[in-house]
């Protein structure tokens, strides 16, 4: 029945080949790749079968064509049709094929089209005596012939550049490309132009090789990424089948700059980024890597994230352990460099492995109000230790904890507090305590009152700053020429924010108003009674001069512990500097 006739999926090659160029290469450049794979392939099959087989790629130049040779298995007249003509069509898959070969989807090929009109592909197969011509066209048709038998077992592939990726052709272009691409390969490769060859890989890259020396890896390093590099270690992954090298950065690194790396599967460039593969605090160095177990994306541009990259990135954070542990045991003064450098990432790596914080706890920097100390000194010279989790909190506590003798550290950063609490837990003979800004408050010496002059004072201080959502307390600190500090820990501050802002003209005011105000939750201006100036406030009569004198200390406490000053406080601030001046000038003024 016609209607139930099955019909054939039609392939647009045109639009294949706009869907390679545009959405799934990201370079018109893999053909390269797409070709140096081919031939590392064939020779491999080839070797499979001829273990001494000594493996070659020649690239040769003429004019603007391009002959890529290798001499590897070579194709026979039925494998061309099979698998030349065939797309997504691979001979190389099977348990064999998935171990030792780079291609696997069939599609490489079709990249040259990219760059040129037609495939020319002439090859002579190992197992056959004659040799076979194949032309593929961008159109999608493609004519088979026999040839005169070549002069050698292998393959030749034959381009023609597209007038536009002229450029691509040269030989210069060629050799960064084959260099960038292929620079893993364990292969010969040649390039040859008017009758000259001029070597140009030979199959042995120093940082896959098991018996170079340090110096040997640090100099590849900074050939390869243009940095003199503080340290190298290797790396290895049984479960990738990983090789490679790491390379410590000798400078501080952002962490969310890009993380430029050479990824390698089967000894074939794949990526600058290893996002799946190196966790984020790796950051500090630079790794060369290649892998024979892990799978590429049909872009191959990326790896597949599958259970093998998951176990294969445990056995890579191994490799940073055993790295950092070993330092530790022969060099410690590069170990103290790395640290002091990118303590950001050793942070992170300890926040989350105990292993990594037992030793190196005592080396790890932490900002704290006496400057940045090592957790080490911490230890040795402070009996308690606090932290705080909140950046605005510290800057608060700074200033006040400083004259209570107290040693406070910043544990606002990523992991910190994770940091400390595991520190916490590794140390239960040390005090190491969280603090809020109230916590200081509560342990400042209580104020003397005899008249309840403070009683009357903190009525009246509190009639004035109600206007800026504060209340008054008396107490006595040091140091003395502090006239008053301004305390608010988070919920503080935001409750003072949702006040101001549902004063406005803010159009959730209606809302804003809705959120219950705790008494607790005001800010507090704290009044240092050891202070002359307060000591004197707490006596004044003049309801005016009394205002003022409260709204500038006000502000100058805000401005001491750092805090932003909005528009209301300011215009408080100079009111009460206006009233400042009158007052002061009416003692200058005639008596009437
Ligand atoms: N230089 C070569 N020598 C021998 N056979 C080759 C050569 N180049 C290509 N082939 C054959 O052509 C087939 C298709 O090649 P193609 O590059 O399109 O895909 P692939 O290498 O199998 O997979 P991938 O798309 O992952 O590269 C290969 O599977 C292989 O059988």
């Amino acid at each position: 029945m016609e209607n139930n006739r099955p019909y054939q999926f039609q392939v647009n090659m045109k639009g294949m080949i706009e869907l390679l160029s545009e959405h799934i290469y990201s370079s018109p450049t893999v053909f390269i790749r797409e070709l140096l794979q081919n031939g590392m392939d064939a020779v491999t099959v080839r070797k499979g079968i001829d273990e001494h087989h000594k493996g070659r790629i020649n690239i040769i130049f003429e004019g603007d064509t391009l002959i890529f040779q290798d001499n590897g298995i070579g194709l026979t007249t039925e494998d061309v049709h099979q698998f030349l003509s065939v797309i997504g069509q691979s001979s190389k898959r099977g348990d064999l094929a998935d171990k030792d070969l780079i291609g696997r989807f069939g599609i490489g090929l079709l990249s040259c089209l990219v760059v040129s009109e037609t495939i020319v592909v002439e090859s002579r197969a190992l197992v056959q005596s004659s040799s076979v011509k194949w032309i593929g066209h961008a159109d999608g048709t493609y004519n088979v012939e026999v040839i005169d038998q070549l002069p050698e077992i292998g393959t030749r592939v034959i381009l023609q550049a597209k007038k536009e990726w002229r450029s691509l052709f040269k030989k210069s272009a060629i050799k960064e490309n084959i260099l960038f691409y292929g620079s893993a390969l364990p292969i010969e490769v040649n390039l040859i132009e008017g009758g000259k060859t001029e070597q140009i890989l030979d199959g042995n890259p120093v940082w896959l090789n098991s018996e170079s020396t340090k110096e040997e890896l640090l100099a590849y390093g900074k050939e390869l990424f243009k940095t003199h590099f503080l340290d190298a270690f290797q790396l290895h992954s049984q479960t990738g089948e990983l090789q490679g090298v790491a390379y410590i950065i000798p400078n501080k690194v952002n962490s969310t700059a890009s993380k430029e790396h050479k990824i390698f599967l089967k000894r074939m460039y794949l990526s600058d980024q290893a996002k799946n593969l190196l966790p984020e605090w790796t950051s500090f160095v630079r790794c060369v890597i290649n892998s024979n177990a892990l799978q590429p994306t049909a872009s191959r541009e990326a790896l597949m994230n599958n259970a093998v990259l998951q176990e294969t990135k445990k056995e890579l954070t191994q490799c940073f352990k055993d790295y950092l542990k070993l330092l530790s045991m022969t060099n410690l003064h590069l170990l103290e460099k790395i640290i002091s450098i990118h303590h950001m990432f050793i942070k992170s790596l300890a926040a989350s492995d105990a292993e990594i914080i037992n030793l190196f706890e005592d080396y790890l920097p932490f900002e704290t109000n006496r400057g940045t100390l090592s957790f080490g000194e911490i230890k040795e010279n402070f009996n308690q230790i606090y932290y705080t989790p909140s950046l605005d909190d510290f800057r608060q506590i700074r200033r006040i904890a400083g004259s209570q003798k107290k040693l406070v550290i910043n544990a606002a950063y990523s992991y910190e507090t994770e940091l400390i609490e595991k520190i916490k837990q590794n140390n239960s003979v040390l005090f190491i305590e969280k603090i809020y800004p109230n916590d200081i408050l509560e342990e400042f010496e209580e104020a003397e009152d005899t008249n309840q002059t403070i009683e009357k004072f903190i009525f009246k201080a509190d009639k004035v700053l109600k206007k800026n959502y504060c209340k008054a307390e008396v107490k006595r600190f040091d140091p003395i020429d502090t006239t008053a500090i301004y305390i608010a820990d988070e919920k503080a501050l935001a409750s003072k924010n949702i006040k101001s802002l549902s004063q406005t003209n803010n159009p959730f005011a209606a809302t804003l108003q809705h959120f219950k105000q705790q008494e607790d939750n005001m800010p507090v201006l704290c009044f240092n009674q050891q202070n002359d100036l307060v000591e004197k406030l707490l006596n004044i009569d003049d309801e005016e001069l009394f205002e003022a004198l409260v709204n500038v200390l006000y502000v100058q406490a805000l401005m001491l512990g750092g805090y932003t000053i909005n528009k209301k406080e300011m215009d408080t601030f100079n009111h009460a500097l206006y009233q400042f001046v009158v007052l002061g000038m009416s003692s200058f003024l005639p008596k009437i």
